[in-house]
């Protein structure tokens, strides 16, 4: 069974992710899978470099910064990177989860329903924390502007929407702990898988 696991940046996505594979609930992570790709795959970085010139390289490798700095400002190259990473990502999924024999599996993603993949889906939980504290998190994370990480978020889709959709949703915000929420949903979806419902 797969278990989208979504939330805004800085949500605390990661975090929770990691509190399930303490529990040891298989997690793919598709940041980290877009990341390996960025590093490893010659045909995509080519690609990459056509449309953001041959300054995206630097020592070899994807300068992240400055991908982000041209991605999140221009809509049409946002899609059009969109378009070239997500099926890569999914493929890689799939090879993935293939291999998977856990009761479920969580698949994290930041653009979950933004990318369609929250259709794939059994069931979705979404992270939520007040947008102000997740701008502090990131700004202070990754030492980017305000401006910079509110251009990310303005490419997200706004919170509400994504708690509308969810089967459950976890709350981030220092007044309930993360742990037991966790441990309840995990005893609910081993449950799920167990007896179908
Ligand atoms: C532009 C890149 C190089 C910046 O790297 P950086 O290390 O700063 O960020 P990282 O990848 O860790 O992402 C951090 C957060 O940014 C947000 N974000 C990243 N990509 C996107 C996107 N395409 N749309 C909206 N938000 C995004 C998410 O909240 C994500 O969790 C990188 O984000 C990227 O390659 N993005 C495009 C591919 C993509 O969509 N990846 C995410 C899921 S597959
Ligand atoms: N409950 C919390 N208490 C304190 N710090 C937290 C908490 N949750 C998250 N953080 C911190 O906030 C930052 C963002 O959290 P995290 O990386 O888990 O978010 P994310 O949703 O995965 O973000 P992104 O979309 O950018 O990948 C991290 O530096 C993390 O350590």
């Amino acid at each position: 069974m797969i278990v989208g696991l979504t939330g805004g940046i800085g949500s605390g996505k990661t975090t929770v992710a990691q509190i399930f594979q303490q529990l040891k609930v298989p997690v793919f992570v598709a940041d980290e899978e877009s990341k390996r790709l960025l590093d490893t795959d010659a045909d995509l970085q080519a690609q990459l470099v056509e449309w953001l010139g041959p300054e995206l390289i630097k020592e070899g490798r994807v300068d992240r910064a400055y991908m982000a700095s041209r991605i999140f400002k221009d809509e049409d190259l946002l899609k059009k990177v969109n378009a070239l990473i997500h099926p890569a990502v999914g493929r890689a999924f799939q090879t993935w989860y293939q291999k998977q024999e856990a009761p479920y599996i969580i698949r994290e993603a930041a653009i979950l329903f933004e990318s369609g993949t929250h259709k794939d889906c059994a069931k979705i939980i979404v992270v939520s924390a007040p947008e102000e504290l997740r701008l502090q998190r990131v700004i202070k994370r990754s030492g980017e502007s305000p401006e910079q990480v509110k251009a990310r978020m303005a490419k997200q889709w706004p919170q509400e929407k994504k708690e509308a959709l969810a089967d459950y949703i976890i709350h981030n915000d220092h007044q309930e702990m993360l742990i037991p929420q966790v441990l309840q949903i995990h005893e609910d979806l081993i449950h799920i898988a167990n007896t179908g419902r």
